[in-house]
């Protein structure tokens, strides 16, 4: 067995935790780093891009699972979340989007701290990548990005195999019909319109925190390993209790700092087994409270559907190719599409509808002018990631098209319905619990289904929506894109805010009113990004890690 006191220990090995756990230990050589992670430290199906892909319910994943939601007619969604070293970003699908500068410039504001802006962020940015921008493209600013940073950033034309996927043409005209235009590079700070699929895949295999980060001698890492609490002496955190794989207590000690790193469920949930959490919450599990805190409050998350579409004509455009030929696209290099697209909905009943309904600081973060309220992507293959698919794909040429709401206004709660560690949290995101969210994640669908139903380049090509009853084909009405949402709904796996900088931690992560713990992970975004979460991730592990290193540099 290990040592059992260090100056800090980290708990989770995800995305966060791995870079902290390189960072801070080959800057801090006289001090002692713990890494304890409940997964394993590999598993065969991380490296190639698309090992993981569309599998679920494995031995890497947390089985996590919503309530069943009310405004879906009570469907109950996946969550899962990486168990094995390097979180989630083992198991994700490399998608690579920073967001937008004025969501980061609110953030900012919002805390009263400028290194949470844009600009502050971009260093760290900068310092997690090597970016590899398109083939073809010559407007990538390149001031933006890195250039020696771990982890490799492709967009699809740069990424090592060839991934001109079929309908590539397609695709470009159907967005342009729809006035979508396109963005070079969408981790310029501007997300808006559609842009090459950029991420963290090269050569057809994930970079990912555990692999690309290095550990340093004063690293142990410890897998395999489940912290069941941390330990405090009043307010003073002085170490953690874990489970063994065995199943044994035991406790370990921090001379300095436990740094929680355990996602943005397993933050909370540890939070509130160690007696910081809503004050109702601990007095019904029978737990002795540290601090009364709305820790688990304030969850959201992207929720998506999909719909499923045909192509029973020969492809007309020059720029769709053929899936199959090597010269042009390599099937492993990664997941199969070419575009992803952001979208705002500036539409009259839409604008009405927020000032109506919304609170002061909600209608200034949806009024944000660079702030995308949905997205869409089109991916090559039949993909139905609902909790029971029930959908056959059809031969031929298709595409699964994914409206996603990137902007929700609910917000959810994950909470502990015992004090025992080995039970999973409630998760309730309470998606689309008022009119707002409904009518965006709507007007997403119905504008790209329109493009599908009614454009010409769609009509050329003989599109048809396939696996709907006959009753709703061409139907966008509200109850129509409400019978395909409760029966594909799925969440993006972007779940954010259960412990929010401002009310459960501060500016620099410290748990407020604790002394020596930390939260840094994604349950620490305040308000829902949109973009998706791995890319601001490693910008906040890199920030977090040189703020620590600059505290203990000289201790
Ligand atoms: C299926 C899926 C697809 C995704 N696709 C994308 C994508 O394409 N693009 C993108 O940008 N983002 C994507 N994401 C989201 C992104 O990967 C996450 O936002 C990111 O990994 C979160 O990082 P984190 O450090 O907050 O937590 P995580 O990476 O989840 O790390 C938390 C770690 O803590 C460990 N842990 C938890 N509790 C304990 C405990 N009690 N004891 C010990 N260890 C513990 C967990 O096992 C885990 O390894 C996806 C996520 C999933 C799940």
């Amino acid at each position: 067995m290990v040592q059992d006191t260090f100056d800090f220990i980290l708990v989770g090995g995800g995305l966060a935790g791995c870079v902290l756990a390189s960072r801070l230990s080959a800057a801090l050589l006289n001090h002692t780093f713990l890494l304890i992670e409940a997964g394993p430290a590999e598993n065969e199906r991380v490296r190639p891009a698309v090992g993981v892909f569309m599998d679920d319910n494995s031995e890497i994943e947390w089985p996590l699972r919503t309530v069943p939601q009310k405004s879906m007619n009570g469907l109950i969604m996946k969550q899962e979340q990486g168990k094995v070293l390097g979180g989630g970003s083992a198991i994700n699908y490399q998608s690579w989007i920073r967001g937008a500068r004025g969501e980061y410039d609110h953030w900012a504001e919002k805390i009263g701290d400028p290194r949470w802006s844009w600009q502050g962020l971009l260093p760290y940015f900068i310092k997690s990548e090597t970016f590899l921008p398109g083939l073809d493209l010559v407007d990538v600013d390149t001031t933006v990005h890195g250039t020696s940073g771990p982890i490799k950033v492709a967009q699809m034309s740069s990424s090592g195999l060839p991934r001109n996927y079929p309908l590539k043409g397609f695709v470009t005209q159907v967005y342009r019909s729809i006035g979508v235009s396109f963005n070079p590079d969408v981790n310029s700070g501007v997300t808006l319109g559609y842009s090459e699929h950029t991420c963290s895949t090269y050569k057809g295999q994930r970079q990912w925190a555990a692999s690309c980060y290095p550990n340093s001698d004063n690293l142990t890492v410890l897998c395999d390993t489940h912290v069941s609490k941390v330990v405090f002496d009043g307010v003073r955190t002085t170490g953690i209790e874990l489970r063994t794989s065995r199943g044994a207590k035991m406790l370990l000690k921090a001379r300095q700092e436990v740094i929680l790193c355990s996602g943005v469920y397993g933050s909370p949930k540890l939070l509130i087994l160690s007696g910081i959490g809503p004050s109702a919450q601990s007095e019904r599990l029978g737990i002795p409270k540290v601090l009364d805190l709305p820790v688990g409050e304030n969850l959201t998350d992207h929720l998506a559907f999909m719909t499923f579409w045909k192509f029973p004509n020969s492809l007309p455009l020059e720029d769709d190719i053929d899936l199959l030929s090597d010269k042009d696209c390599d099937p492993l290099a990664g997941p199969p599409l070419d575009y992803f697209a952001f979208l705002r909905h500036d539409e009259e009943s839409i604008q009405e509808l927020a000032q109506h309904s919304l609170s002061e600081e909600l209608l200034r973060i949806h009024l944000l002018k660079d702030r995308p309220h949905t997205e869409n992507y089109m991916i090559y293959t039949h993909l139905d990631v609902s909790i029971k698919p029930t959908l056959a794909a059809e031969s031929g040429t298709i595409l699964s098209m994914s409206h996603v709401f990137v902007s929700p206004t609910s917000r959810g709660t994950v909470r502990l319905t015992s004090a025992d560690p080995n039970d999973l949290p409630i998760i309730d995101p309470r998606f689309l619990s008022n009119d707002l969210d409904r009518q965006l994640l709507y007007a997403c669908a119905r504008s790209a289904m329109n493009m599908m139903i009614t454009s010409e380049t769609a009509r050329k090509y003989g599109v048809q929506e396939y696996g709907i009853d006959e009753s709703l084909r061409n139907d966008v009405s509200d109850a129509a894109l409400g019978a395909r949402l409760n029966r594909t709904g799925f969440s993006m796996h972007h779940p954010g805010g259960t412990c929010a900088m401002g009310s459960v931690v501060d500016n620099n992560c410290n748990v407020i009113g604790a002394e020596g713990l930390r939260v840094i992970d994604g349950s620490i975004i305040p308000f829902p990004l949109g973009c998706h979460y791995q890319a601001p991730l490693y910008a906040i592990a890199e920030m977090m890690s040189d703020v620590i290193i600059e505290q203990y540099q000289t201790v």
